[in-house]
C-alpha cells in the first residue's frame, strides 16, 4: 500500500527576552494547512510571496498535547496493528526540533513530573505502556517493548546503549535493503525504565552550545521502540523511529568556527543528501535514488521510501530574521509532500483501524480533540443510513443520481455519497458502526484516487486528509453527526479547487453548520431579484473588455435598498459583508466587479486572514486592481 508522507509543520513563537519582532503585517500567515511568506521583508532578491500547503501547521499557541495528538496518536494506532511508523523533526537550528519530539534531558525531566511541555518521545512511551499494561481485553497485545539510540555524527552512526559508545557499520545487502547489524535493543518493562536509558543515552550525545541555541545538538538521533505484538497467537513486529535531525545551520553567516564549524559542515552535508533524496523521490524521471550519498540517508531509508508510515515535523521560527531559513525549511518540506511510502504490516491479514477499538489509555488526559462536527467541504444532501440495532447489516449510501446535484456549486461538482449518523449512540454496535466508517472512507478514497493527477495537489491532500483523519477519530465523532462527501465526476480543477478553498474558509469560520446553511438559504432566496425593477441598475461593461460578459439584474446576489434611508443602506452594506464572508467563488463572481481573479484573490485573502470586519479591509487584499476598491463600491451601490 502506498502511503504519502504526511508533513506538518510547527512554528516556534519567538522568545520573549530575545525582543525579536514576531511575523506582523502579513510577513508570515498560517491557518491550519498552509502557511504565507512574504519574501519581500527579506533581503531575498525578489520581492513575492510564497505560499506552502501543509497536512497541518501548528501555530506559535500549540501546546506538545495537541502536537501529539495530531501528529502521532494516528500512528501509534496503526504501529498496534504492526506497521512501522516514523516521526521526524526537521527544521533550522533553534527551531524547536528536539524540543517537540522532547528528546533532551531536561524534556525527559518535564516528562518524568507528568508535565505539560513533555514531547512526543515521552508521551509515545507513556501510551505504549498504559497500553501494554491495559491491553488484555484488545485484540493486539503489546508483549515486549524494546529500545535503541543511535547518533549520526560526522558521518558515523554510534549505539548510544551499548555498554561502551560503538560505531554500527552500514552496509546494504544484494538488493539494496540497508544492514545495520549489531544494534543494542535493551528491553524496557516500564515507562521509567524507559526514560531512564533516554537520559542515559543523551548523557553521550554530542551536545553544545552555539550562537542559535544554547543546547544544540551536534548530530542527528535515531530513537527506535521496538514492539513485540501478539494477535491469537501470533506474534509480530513493528517499530516506532523517533527522528530527531540536527539543524541546518548558516556555517558563513553565523561565523562559526572550529569544531562547532566543523561540525555544522557535515551537519548541512547530511541534510543535503537528504534534500537530493527527497527531489529524487519526487521526480518522475530519476531512475537513481541517492541514499547511499550519506550515512544520514541510508539510516533512514525505509523512513522515506521504504516500509514506514512516516510523519515530517518541519520547525519554523516566528521571528522577521528567519524568514530566509524558514522559507528555505519550508521549501524542503513541502517537497517531501510529495513523497510515498510503501507500507505493509508484519501481519498477513491486519484488521483495519476503525475495526480496532483504541482507548486513550487512562493513565493519560489527552485533550479531547476539537470539535469540529462538519470538516467536510460540503454536504447539502444527506441521507440517513438504516442501521439495524445489534444486527450485522448496514448499509451503505449509494452513489446519488446525477439529477441531485449539489445546488450551490458547479454542475461538474456531484454528492457521491454522504450520510449523517444521527442515531444515538447505544443503538448502534461498535461494530457496525466501524464498518460503515470503513466502507465509507473506502469510496471516499477510491472516489478521490481517481481524481489525484487532475487537480491541485494540495488541496486534495488536504481534503483526503481530512477525511482520513476524522475515520481515525472515530471515537470522538461518536457524539457528533458524521459526514462523508466525496465528487463522483471528473470536475473541473480550478472549480474544485476554489470550493475546497472555500469550504476550508467556512470551517475556519468556526459557525455551526446549521446557522450556515440557514444564512445561506436566506442568501439564495435573495437571490431572485425582479429583472424589471427599475431601481436595480445593471452596470454598463466597460468599453476596453468586450469579452466581458455584463451581470445581468437577474443574477445579482443581493437585492439593492430600495429605500435610501441609513437603516436601509447599513443593512445593505451589512449583507453585502456577509456575503463577502461566506460567497463561494461561483457566487462571488456574481457581484458586478468581481471577476475569476479578483474573486480568488479575496477568498484566498479571507481563508488566511479571518473574515472581513468592513468593506474597506478590501483595500488590503493583494492582487486586485489599484481602484477596485472604489469601484467595487460604487458598480455595488455602496458608496
Ligand atoms: N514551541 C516552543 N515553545 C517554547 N519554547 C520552545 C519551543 N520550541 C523550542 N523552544 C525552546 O527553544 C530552544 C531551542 O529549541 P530546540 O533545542 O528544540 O531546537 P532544535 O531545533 O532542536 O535546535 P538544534 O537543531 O540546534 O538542536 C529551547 O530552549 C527550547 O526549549
Amino acid at each position: 500500500m502506498d502511503a504519502p508522507v504526511k508533513v506538518q509543520v510547527r512554528i516556534k513563537p519567538s522568545a520573549k527576552w530575545n525582543n525579536l519582532p514576531q511575523y506582523s503585517n502579513g510577513d508570515l500567515l498560517s491557518d491550519e494547512d498552509s502557511i504565507l511568506v512574504k519574501l519581500s521583508t527579506t533581503k531575498v532578491e525578489f520581492n513575492q510571496e510564497k505560499e506552502f500547503h501543509f497536512d497541518h501547521v501548528y501555530d506559535i499557541n500549540c501546546n506538545q498535547k495537541e502536537v501529539f495528538e495530531k501528529s502521532t496518536l494516528p500512528l501509534l494506532n496503526q504501529l498496534i496493528l504492526g506497521y512501522n511508523v516514523t516521526v521526524m523533526a526537521y527544521g533550522p537550528t533553534g527551531s524547536g526540533k528536539s524540543y517537540t519530539l522532547g528528546t533532551t534531558n531536561s524534556n525527559m525531566e518535564l516528562a518524568c513530573s507528568n508535565h505539560d511541555d513533555a514531547g512526543l518521545l515521552a508521551q509515545i512511551i507513556s501510551w505504549i505502556f498504559s497500553r501494554k499494561t491495559d491491553s488484555t481485553e484488545e485484540q493486539y497485545q503489546i508483549s515486549k517493548v524494546q529500545i535503541s539510540f543511535l547518533e549520526i555524527y560526522k558521518e558515523e552512526i554510534f549505539d548510544l546503549l551499548s555498554p561502551v559508545v560503538s560505531k554500527i557499520e552500514v552496509k546494504n545487502d544484494k538488493v539494496e535493503n540497508v544492514i545495520m547489524e549489531n544494534i543494542t535493543d535493551l528491553e524496557v518493562h516500564n515507562q521509567e525504565k524507559a526514560l531512564h536509558l533516554i537520559r542515559k543515552a543523551n548523557l553521550r550525545r554530542q551536545v553544545k552550545k552555539t550562537k542559535s541555541n544554547d543546547s544544540s545538538s551536534r548530530s542527528h538521533a535515531i530513537i527506535s521502540l521496538k514492539l513485540e505484538i501478539q494477535r491469537n497467537g501470533e506474534i509480530r513486529h513493528a517499530v516506532f523511529k523517533i527522528v530527531d535531525l540536527a539543524g541546518s545551520e548558516a556555517v558563513a553567516r553565523d561565523g562559526t568556527t572550529g569544531e562547532i564549524k566543523n561540525e555544522g559542515i557535515f551537519i548541512n552535508k547530511g541534510l543535503l543528501a537528504l534534500g537530493k533524496v527527497i527531489n529524487a523521490l519526487n521526480s518522475k524521471n530519476v531512475s537513481h535514488v541517492p541514499h547511499r550519498e550519506s550515512v544520514l540517508t541510508r539510516a533512514l531509508k525505509d523512513s522515506l521510501s521504504g516500509n514506514s508510515l512516516t510523519v515530517l515535523i518541519c520547525c519554523v521560527k516566528a521571528d522577521v530574521q528567519s524568514i530566509p531559513t524558514t522559507s528555505a525549511a519550508l521549501q524542503f518540506a513541502s517537497k517531501a509532500r510529495a513523497i510515498k511510502t510503501r507500507v505493509q504490516s508484519s501481519f498477513k491479514t491486519p484488521l483495519k483501524p476503525a475495526q480496532v477499538q483504541f482507548k486513550t489509555p487512562s493513565k493519560m488526559h489527552f485533550k479531547t480533540p476539537r470539535s469540529t462536527p462538519w470538516r467536510t467541504p460540503f454536504a447539502p444532501i444527506e441521507r440517513n443510513i438504516t442501521v439495524t440495532p445489534g444486527g450485522s447489516s448496514f448499509a451503505v449510501p449509494e452513489q446519488l443520481p446525477m439529477s441531485e446535484k449539489c445546488p450551490n456549486l458547479d454542475e461538474s461538482i456531484l454528492v457521491s455519497g454522504s450520510f449523517k449518523r444521527n442515531l444515538s449512540k447505544q443503538s448502534v454496535s461498535e461494530d457496525i458502526e466501524n464498518r460503515i466508517q470503513i466502507a465509507v472512507m473506502e469510496r471516499v478514497d477510491s472516489f478521490l484516487e481517481g481524481f489525484k493527477d487532475k487537480l491541485a495537489h494540495s488541496l486534495l491532500a488536504n481534503c483526503s486528509q481530512r477525511l482520513s483523519c476524522q475515520s481515525l477519530l472515530g471515537e470522538n465523532a461518536k457524539s457528533n453527526s458524521y459526514h462523508i462527501t466525496s465528487y463522483g465526476s471528473e470536475p473541473d480543477a480550478l472549480n474544485l479547487t476554489s470550493v475546497l478553498t472555500d469550504s476550508i474558509s467556512q470551517i475556519n469560520d468556526g459557525r455551526r453548520r446549521s446557522t450556515r446553511l440557514a444564512e445561506k438559504r436566506q442568501t439564495l432566496s435573495n437571490v431572485t431579484v425582479n429583472a424589471n425593477d427599475s431601481k436595480l441598475m445593471v452596470p454598463t461593461p466597460r468599453r476596453s473588455s468586450t469579452r466581458k460578459t455584463v451581470k445581468r439584474a437577474s443574477t445579482l446576489p443581493l437585492p439593492v435598498p430600495e429605500g435610501k434611508s441609513e437603516q436601509d443602506i447599513a443593512k445593505y452594506k451589512k449583507d453585502m459583508l456577509d456575503y463577502l464572508n461566506r460567497a463561494s467563488q461561483s457566487q462571488m463572481q456574481k457581484l458586478p466587479s468581481i471577476g475569476p481573479k479578483a474573486g480568488h484573490s479575496i477568498i484566498t485573502y479571507r481563508n488566511l486572514n479571518g473574515l472581513f470586519n468592513d468593506l474597506d479591509t478590501l483595500k488590503l487584499v493583494p492582487g486586485l486592481r489599484k481602484n477596485f476598491h472604489e469601484n467595487f463600491l460604487k458598480v455595488n451601490f455602496l458608496d
